[in-house]
């Protein structure tokens, strides 16, 4: 009896403490409401232009991994739940057995009686427990999913990751896999990025456990195949490295965090750090995998001649090189090779990419086995960095008008003047990243020239960009547009008309005037 009762104490207080640390975080780290994936590829439109594949991809897979860290959270806390429920009826039971039988006062067959009740209370218990284990479908565990995101430099990989951990309000951690090599070489250990998360996560380790990690140039850790047989501590080394946390672990860091800041006598700031160490289960982190992949699609492309050839019975029936290249855009050195289906219809290469394909390219295949969901995005195209100027939320068209605003200027910028630095982001072949060099090339001297000048409006069209093109980046300060003060707002209106009647519509009613009648040049 004595062993029975100890080991019922022992039992009851380890699940005492697991009580207590279940009743903070009961629930901790759940997601309150998940969007649909409808809900989330809406919301990524109004950041993201194009990459209608990849964003539904990523909606489904966010939602998917959301749906199984809330069903994991949910499955432990219940599992806590039936350990406390049994624990305090064992408890209860064993009080009150010890109470009634030493108590003389109260009459043997009643102190039995309360026993059966209660023991009858226990059984209950447990078999309600069971019951809703049961429902839960305990015995199903859904695997984790983490995701490849593959398209080329400025085509919105880091904005997809970024925008989505906005709408899901969990933090993120973006990750350069350049910078890392294996534990104890010079360089960044893997577990940075956890700690960049957790920072994120404002030191929150439940926060943090379902927030988003993305592995930023994972590329560049591809395998040479010179390097076979040799160690290599920042490719290989570091791939290896990233199974463990990348497939869900428990990973102990110690990190350096702020404590307090004081001021000295001369009013400097110091900030205090305290070193303090932290485990975090990597197990309902998403992990985004992104990279370029230079080289993929011609890769892809080849290998899918090959196969197109053999099936068509020999070298003659190979296809036509030609019929793989990108219809206009094919002169740019990253211009991506595209595949035209049996349907007709034409795709970038890097949408066909396999897994074998990723390992042929130099990822080990242990790394893409743990990331079973890859997707591509496509490249830019002319139309789609045009809409990206001025169509999506916190649009560069926008952040300028804002900026212009400051000082007391409306900054005009004609939709043809867009179109052209559209053209010339295309040339440059850095994607939408390109579009802010070249705005701010564009209006380098306008921005010099208006704060405190008497200038109230400017107007930047088409020959403002013609003017960018002709001189080299030196020469930027060269460029001029067109400044008007308060008095020529009416001859700002014209000159607008002339190129853009929308914008000139839009200047109408901004500034409360009868709509002009004259809306273009050939009306
Ligand atoms: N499809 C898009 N829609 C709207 N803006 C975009 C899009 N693609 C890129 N951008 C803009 O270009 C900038 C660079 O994009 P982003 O950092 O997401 O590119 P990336 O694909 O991650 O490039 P890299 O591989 O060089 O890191 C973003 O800040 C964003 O403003």
């Amino acid at each position: 009896m004595l062993l029975k009762r100890s080991a019922v104490f022992a039992r009851c207080y380890g699940i005492v403490i697991a009580r207590r640390a279940a009743s903070t975080k009961l629930g901790a780290g759940q997601m309150p409401k998940i969007p649909s994936p409808k809900h989330l590829k809406g919301f990524l439109d109004e950041y993201i232009v194009g990459q209608e594949t990849g964003k539904k991809v990523l909606s489904v897979a966010v939602y998917n991994h959301y749906l199984r860290v809330n069903d994991k959270i949910k499955k432990d806390d219940l599992e806590k739940e039936r350990l406390l429920l049994e624990c305090n009826a064992q408890a209860e039971l064993e009080a009150q057995e010890k109470h009634n039988l030493d108590d003389e006062l109260v009459p043997r067959n009643e102190a039995q009686a309360g026993l059966k009740n209660l023991q009858r209370q226990l059984e209950e218990t447990r078999a309600l427990s069971d019951e809703a284990a049961k429902n839960a479908d305990d015995d199903l565990e859904l695997s984790k999913s983490n995701v490849m995101v593959i398209g080329p430099s400025g085509s919105g990989k880091t904005l997809l990751a970024t925008t989505l951990a906005r709408i899901l309000e969990v933090p993120i951690a973006i990750t350069d896999c350049t910078q890392l090599t294996q534990a104890g070489y010079i360089g960044e250990d893997v577990e940075v990025c956890i700690e960049r998360l957790l920072v994120d996560a404002d030191y929150d380790v439940s926060k943090a456990e379902r927030g988003i990690i993305v592995l930023d140039e994972i590329d560049k850790l591809a395998k040479p195949a010179a390097s076979i047989g040799t160690k290599d501590v920042s490719g290989e080394g570091v791939q290896q490295a990233l199974l463990k946390i990348i497939e869900g672990h428990k990973v102990e860091i110690v990190v350096e965090r702020p404590v307090k800041s004081t001021t000295d006598n001369k009013n400097n700031q110091t900030v205090q750090k305290k070193e303090e160490t932290f485990v975090i289960d990597t197990s309902n982190i998403l992990f985004m995998i992104m990279g370029a992949f230079v080289g993929l699609d011609k890769h892809v492309a080849r290998r899918i001649e090959s196969l197109k050839s053999l099936s068509k019975g020999g070298p003659d029936a190979v296809a036509d090189p030609q019929k793989t290249k990108n219809d206009k855009e094919s002169q740019f050195s990253n211009a991506i090779e595209n595949i035209e289906l049996s349907n007709g219809k034409s795709v970038s290469a890097l949408n066909l990419a396999t897994p074998t394909d990723l390992v042929s390219f130099g990822l080990i295949p242990e790394l893409i086995g743990r990331v079973p969901v890859i997707t591509a995005l496509e490249p830019l195209q002319r139309t789609d960095l045009f809409h990206i100027l001025r169509e999506p939320k916190n649009a560069l068209l926008d952040q300028y008008e804002y900026i212009f605003k400051q000082f007391g200027v409306r900054l005009c910028i004609t939709e043809s003047a867009l179109r052209k630095v559209a053209s010339f982001a295309l040339k440059e072949g850095t994607g939408a990243r390109g579009l802010r060099g070249i705005m701010e090339r564009l209006l380098l001297n306008v921005n010099y020239e208006c704060p405190e000048s008497g200038i109230s409006y400017v107007l930047v069209n088409e020959s403002t960009v013609d003017s960018l093109q002709q001189t080299e980046y030196s020469l930027a300060s060269q460029v001029d547009a067109k400044y008007y003060s308060r008095g020529q707002r009416d001859d700002l209106i014209r000159d607008v008309y002339l190129e853009d009647a929308e914008l000139g519509a839009v200047l109408d009613e901004e500034f409360g005037r009868t709509p002009t009648i004259k809306k273009n040049k050939s009306a």
